[in-house]
C-alpha cells in the first residue's frame, strides 16, 4: 500500500472523478459511508454523536457522516468553525443538512463553544489533508476546547492539526487529539510516526474506491506493507523441497545469563523455515541449546561465559544472524570482527553486535552490502545521534541505509525499514504486548532463516518484521498484550505463513 502525499492524495481525488467517473460531491458521500459504517459498528445505540466541521471537504465528509448518522436514529449535533467560504462540497453538505430542519451552530468566538458532555461522541472534521499552516485562532482555541473536554474523539482523515507528512515544526497543543483516525484511503506518513500517536490514537484505512491504476503509478519512498503485498513476496513450500533447498542458518548469540536470547533466536530461525539451524554460543550454554532447541546443531567457540577465540569456518551457511545476548567484552568484539571479516553474504546484525560496531566506525566497511541491522531506537541513536523528531530521525534512517548499503530495521509502533535504494517501508502488523524482552531476539532468528531461504535481503526485511508482527498479533489475541512473552512469538509464526498461504491462494485464483 502506497503512502502518497497530500498533493498527490488529491490527485488521485481528481483523476478517481475524472475517469471513474464520479462527482466530487458522489465521492465525498462515498467516504463519509465508509466512516458512518466503521462509527455505527462500533457506537453504542443512542450515543449522542456532536460533529465538528471546518469550511473545507474535510468539514464535508463531517456534514455528510452527521446526515447519514441522523438518518440511522443517532442524535446528531453539527459545529461550524467560521462561516469564511466553503468548499462548493461542503456548501452541499450544509445544504443537505439544514434540509432535514436540523439546526447549525457556528462557531465564531470562544463564547461560542459548547460544553461537551462525558457522552458524547466528537467526530473531528475539522481540517484534513488540506492543512496548509499551523492551526492558530478560533480553530487552535477550539481545538484545545476539545481536547480539555476528554471527550472521546474520532478524527476523521487526520487529527485535525497535524500535517500529513512533516510535523518538526508543529505545536503539539494545536493538534485534535483523537482516540481513533479515520484515513481515508491510504495512510498518510504523520499516522505512522511515533512523535504524534497520542494524537493519532488507533489508525484506520477505510477504502474509499480511489483508482488503483493511477495510485500505482505514483512515485512515492513510502510504502505501507499488508498481507496482500507480503502474499506477492511469499514462496510456499514446493512438493520436492529438502532441507538442504532451505538454507542452512547459523545464529551467533548468547552468553552467560543472556542464554535466552540465543534460544530465542534459534527456536524462531527453526520456526520460520530454515532447512537447517545451527548455533554458535558460549560453553556454558551448550546443554541449554542442546536441549530447548534440540533440531539445531550447537556450536562451541572456545570461551566458556561468552563468545573469543577462533570462529569456525563460515562458508556452510546461506545466512548469519549475530549480536543476540553477546555482550560486548573485548574478546567477543575481536570475535565479532573475524566473522565479519570472514564473511561476505549478507547478514542480520542486533543488538551487542550493534552496539559493538556503534563504537568501532572503522570496522562498518566489514559489514557485508545489503544486510539487515535491527536497533531499537536506542541502539539507533548510538549509530546516528540523537534526532529533533521523527522528520529528523527518518532522514538520519536513510543516510545510514544508503552510507552503509544495508537494510535499517528501527523496531517501533509501526517499524520503519529505510532500505539502501532511498525506499522506506513501514509495517502494518505487530502490538504493544511485543515491547517484552526477547522480541528483537526473535525477529533476528526469524530474518536468519528467511536470508538463509534464499529470500533477498530486502524481501527478507519486509517479510520478516511483518511476520514477526502477525505472529505478535496472533499471541496478543491467545494470551492479552500482558501475558505476551517473547518465547510465544515463534509458536505462532506458523499462522503467519498459513495466511500468507491462503491470501497467496486466493489471488492466484483470480
Ligand atoms: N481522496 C480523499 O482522501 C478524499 C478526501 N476528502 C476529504 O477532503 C479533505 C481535504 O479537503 P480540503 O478541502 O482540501 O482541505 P481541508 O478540509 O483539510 O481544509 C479546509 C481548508 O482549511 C483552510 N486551512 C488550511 N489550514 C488552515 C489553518 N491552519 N487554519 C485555518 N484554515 C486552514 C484551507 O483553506 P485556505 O483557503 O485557508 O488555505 C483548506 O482548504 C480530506 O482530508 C478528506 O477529509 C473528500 O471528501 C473525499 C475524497
Ligand atoms: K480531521
Amino acid at each position: 500500500m502506497k503512502i502518497l502525499s497530500a498533493a498527490q492524495i488529491r490527485l488521485a481525488d481528481q483523476y478517481t472523478i475524472a475517469h471513474e467517473p464520479i462527482s466530487s460531491l458522489a465521492l465525498m458521500e462515498r467516504a463519509a459511508t465508509q466512516c458512518t459504517q466503521w462509527l455505527t459498528a462500533r457506537l453504542r445505540p443512542h450515543t449522542p454523536v456532536w460533529v465538528f466541521a471546518g469550511t473545507g471537504n474535510n468539514g464535508g465528509d463531517g456534514l455528510a457522516i452527521a446526515r447519514q448518522l441522523h438518518g440511522q436514529g443517532y442524535a446528531t449535533a453539527v459545529f461550524v468553525l467560521g462561516a469564511a467560504k466553503y468548499s462548493a462540497d461542503c456548501a452541499a453538505n450544509l445544504t443537505q443538512y439544514e434540509a432535514l430542519g436540523l439546526s447549525i451552530n457556528y462557531l465564531h468566538h470562544i463564547s461560542d463553544f459548547p460544553p461537551i458532555p462525558p457522552n458524547v461522541l466528537v467526530v473531528d472534521a475539522l481540517f484534513g489533508s488540506g492543512l496548509n499552516r499551523p492551526c492558530d485562532g478560533l480553530a487552535a482555541a477550539l481545538i484545545e476546547h476539545l481536547n480539555a473536554s476528554r471527550a472521546n474523539i474520532v478524527a476523521i482523515d487526520l487529527p485535525s492539526g497535524l500535517f500529513c507528512e512533516d510535523n518538526s515544526q508543529n505545536i503539539d497543543e494545536n493538534i485534535i487529539a483523537a482516540g481513533h483516525t479515520l484515513s481515508l484511503h491510504l495512510p498518510k506518513l504523520a499516522l505512522l510516526l511515533p512523535d504524534y500517536q497520542h494524537k493519532i490514537g488507533q489508525m484506520h484505512v477505510l477504502p474509499i474506491g480511489l483508482n488503483e491504476d493511477f495510485i500505482k503509478n505514483q512515485h512515492t519512498d513510502y510504502q505501507f506493507i499488508t498481507l496482500a503485498d507480503c502474499a506477492a513476496m511469499y514462496r510456499p513450500r514446493q512438493q520436492f523441497g529438502h532441507k538442504g533447498t532451505y538454507g542452512h542458518a547459523l545464529v551467533v548469540a548468547g552468553s552467560r545469563g543472556k542464554m535466552g536470547a540465543a534460544v530465542l533466536a534459534t527456536r524462531a530461525s527453526l520456526r520460520a523455515g530454515a532447512g537447517l539451524v545451527s548455533v554458535l554460543t558460549a560453553e556454558c550454554g551448550y546443554t541449554i541449546l542442546q536441549t530447548t532447541a534440540p533440531e539445531a546443531m550447537t556450536l562451541l567457540n572456545e570461551g566458556e561465559n561468552y563468545l573469543q577465540g577462533k570462529i569456525p569456518e563460515l562458508t556452510a551457511y546461506q545466512a548469519i544472524g549475530v549480536g543476540c545476548g553477546i555482550g560486548t567484552e573485548t574478546e567477543t568484539a575481536m570475535f565479532l570482527g573475524e566473522i565479519l571479516g570472514n564473511y561476505q553474504r549478507p547478514m542480520v546484525i542486533d543488538a551487542d553486535a550493534l552496539n559493538v560496531l556503534a563504537t568501532r566506525p572503522d570496522w562498518h566497511g566489514l559489514i557485508p552490502a545489503q544486510s539487515i541491522l535491527t536497533p531499537h531506537p536506542k541502539e539507533f541513536s548510538r549509530w546516528a545521534g540523537r534526532w529533533d523528531n521523527d522528520t529528523h530521525k527518518l532522514q538520519l534512517l536513510n543516510d545510514l541505509s544508503k552510507k552503509l548499503q544495508c537494510h535499517i530495521v528501527l523496531k517501533g509502533a509501526y517499524t520503519a525499514i529505510a532500505h539502501p535504494n532511498g525506499q522506506v517501508t513501514f509495517n502494518s502488523t505487530g502490538n504493544a504486548g511485543m515491547a517484552t524482552g526477547g522480541s528483537g531476539d526473535t525477529l533476528t532468528g526469524i530474518l536468519t532463516a528467511l536470508l538463509a531461504q534464499g529470500y533477498t535481503p530486502e524481501t527478507a526485511s519486509i517479510l520478516g518484521v511483518w511476520l514477526h508482527g502477525f505472529a505478535g498479533d496472533c499471541a496478543a489475541a491467545h494470551y492479552g498484550q500482558e501475558a505476551l512473552i517473547a518465547s510465544d512469538l515463534a509458536e505462532f509464526l506458523g499462522e503467519g505463513f498459513k495466511a500468507l498461504g491462503k491470501e497467496k491462494q486466493q489471488n492466484s485464483l483470480l
